[in-house]
């Protein structure tokens, strides 16, 4: 089909959001055409989730050698390969890029256009010298690092997402601007490459997550050898040749912090430039694209998707937002976000997973009707075999043991944080996961014990001791 004629959907930006509404678009048979500017798989695939994921994989394996967490197993020293992790996050990032590949999009029935769109009107936008009329419009453009405004900070000498993963050698000493995940993730992977790390983070670390989480993973990061500065107030920074020097305030007056490196991890802004969007009616916020519940924008005819809204920014939240337009579009719909179960991990070692509401968040919303309960790992017979038990989970539940959000920190805490997802998005109390039956010796026994704690000064309180004597008294069935 060709550019004078109108397709039913048009998809700006083949990263997680956009090429999933486009498969699922022409796999329900819309004429349907995907626009991409750089490289197919966008952030995720390429300089996001998938290589940090392989390199902190590359790191752990390493640390594990080093530091063994069983007696009986002696450390093993040896060099960091720098070109041989890279190698590996690269094969990575090739052995998943087929299934983003134009060749599968256009194997689905998707045309794929190469160029960068900006819109020439409401329902139009143009493409390398092509103008391309849809129906409807998913805006799936993404985001990039936000540079925070600190005197002396040249963009092109730091760090960022984008230019991390072609480092050729292990830092002699990274300095890590921002404690949010990326900052947290990439902190620990460096350290345990071999490299020194500060980070500086404006508040706590991890802010989103629940605090005595965070605190777990702190005293983990400091015990690697991890500098960790909060609160840190950066006046300036200074660049020289392979030295950086970042000056922050300090009770007793300033203090230089000196990397080889220094990496910027202080949050997102949205891709708009050359988008034109006024052209479109589509309003933006210093956030990004301004959406409804349902992702529509201002203008009736496009949508919004993934990173660019401003929204939370997750991979798995850019295939949400993808169902949903799906359902609006294809099957018109009136689907709706709701980010009541949403799920997110920090894929530190121990991973720290979260679903729901925080304990703060519950009590702003339900008063001291919400209530917690911690379990510490370390009364798990599988994380005391493996040498592993400095980890928790935080539930956080109504008395009637409506659950309202978990947190798990514990080394599979991404995969143990799935059944959290089941229990609040089918609506379960903690009494269904009492009821379970749970392969023994696994860390996902811990939320069952957390459950079963949950009831147990109703259990063995007096009233079911003395309905206990009664049933005693009566004869054998
Ligand atoms: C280091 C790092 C680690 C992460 N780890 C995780 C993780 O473990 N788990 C997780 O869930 N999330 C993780 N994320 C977040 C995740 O990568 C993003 O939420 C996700 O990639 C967003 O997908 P998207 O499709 O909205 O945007 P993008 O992947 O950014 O895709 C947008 C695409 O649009 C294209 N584009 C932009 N403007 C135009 C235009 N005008 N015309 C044509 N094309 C255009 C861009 O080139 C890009 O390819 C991580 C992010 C980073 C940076
Ligand atoms: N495991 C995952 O799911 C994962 C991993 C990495 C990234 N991501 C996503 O990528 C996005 C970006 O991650 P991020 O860590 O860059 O962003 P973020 O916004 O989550 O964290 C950045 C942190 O930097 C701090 N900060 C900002 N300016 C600062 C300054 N001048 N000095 C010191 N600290 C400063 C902020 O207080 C904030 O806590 C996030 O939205 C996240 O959802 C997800």
């Amino acid at each position: 089909m060709s550019g004078a004629e109108r397709y039913d959907l048009c998809v700006v930006g083949a990263g997680s959001a956009g090429l999933s509404v486009a498969a699922g678009a022409a796999q329900l048979g819309l004429r349907t055409v995907l626009v991409e500017a750089g490289r197919m798989g966008g952030d995720c695939l390429n300089t996001g989730c998938v290589p940090s994921k392989a390199l902190l994989a590359a790191a752990k394996l390493m640390h594990a050698h080093r530091h063994p967490h069983l007696g009986g197993v002696p450390p093993h020293e040896f060099e960091t390969r720098r070109g041989a992790v890279n190698a590996h996050v690269q094969a990575t990032i090739a052995a998943l890029a087929p299934h983003d590949s134009v060749a599968r999009f256009e194997g689905l029935g998707v045309r794929v256009v190469r160029g960068r769109a900006s819109f020439i009107g409401t329902d139009s936008l143009t493409v390398a010298g092509e103008t391309i009329r849809a129906r409807d419009i998913v805006l799936a453009v993404g985001s990039r690092p936000a540079m925070p405004e600190i005197p002396g900070l040249d963009p092109r000498e730091v760090l960022t997402n984008e230019s991390l993963f072609d480092v050729e050698t292990v830092p002699e000493h990274l300095v890590v601007i921002g404690g949010g995940p990326i900052g947290i993730e990439m902190a620990q992977a460096h350290r345990r490459l071999g490299a020194g790390v500060t980070v500086l983070q404006r508040g706590t670390i991890l802010p989103r997550d629940e605090p005595e989480l965070v605190d777990g993973v702190r005293q983990d990061l400091r015990a690697e050898g991890i500098e960790i500065i909060e609160e840190a107030e950066i006046l300036s920074v200074r660049h020289a040749a392979g030295r950086h020097e970042v000056e922050i305030a300090g009770s007793e007056g300033p203090r230089v912090i000196v990397g080889s490196h220094i990496l910027v991890a202080t949050g997102r802004r949205p891709n708009l430039e050359g988008l034109d969007l006024s052209r479109a009616g589509v309003d933006v916020n210093a956030a990004g694209i301004v959406v409804d519940t349902g992702l529509r924008t201002s203008n009736r005819h496009v949508h919004a998707i993934g990173d660019c809204t401003g929204g939370p920014r997750f991979t798995h939240v850019a295939g949400y937002h993808a169902g949903i337009v799906i359902r609006r579009l294809a099957f018109r719909l009136p689907a709706k976000v709701d980010y009541a179960a949403l799920p997110w991990v920090t894929y530190a070692d121990p991973e720290l997973a979260h679903v729901g509401l925080t304990l703060a968040e519950a009590k702003a919303r339900h008063g001291d009707r919400a209530r917690s309960l911690i379990k510490p790992l370390s009364g798990l017979d599988r994380a005391v075999a493996e040498g592993r038990t400095d980890g928790m989970l935080k539930l956080v539940a109504l008395p009637n043991g409506r659950i309202l959000g978990c947190s798990i920190l514990a080394p599979a805490a991404g995969e143990m944080i799935g059944l959290w997802c089941l229990a609040i998005t089918q609506k379960m109390t903690l009494r269904d996961l009492t009821s379970l039956v749970l392969p023994y010796p696994t860390l996902s026994e811990i939320s069952k014990q957390a459950a079963g704690e949950w009831y147990r000064p109703t259990l063995f309180g007096a009233r079911t001791r003395r309905l206990v004597k009664i049933l005693r008294k009566l004869p054998n069935w």
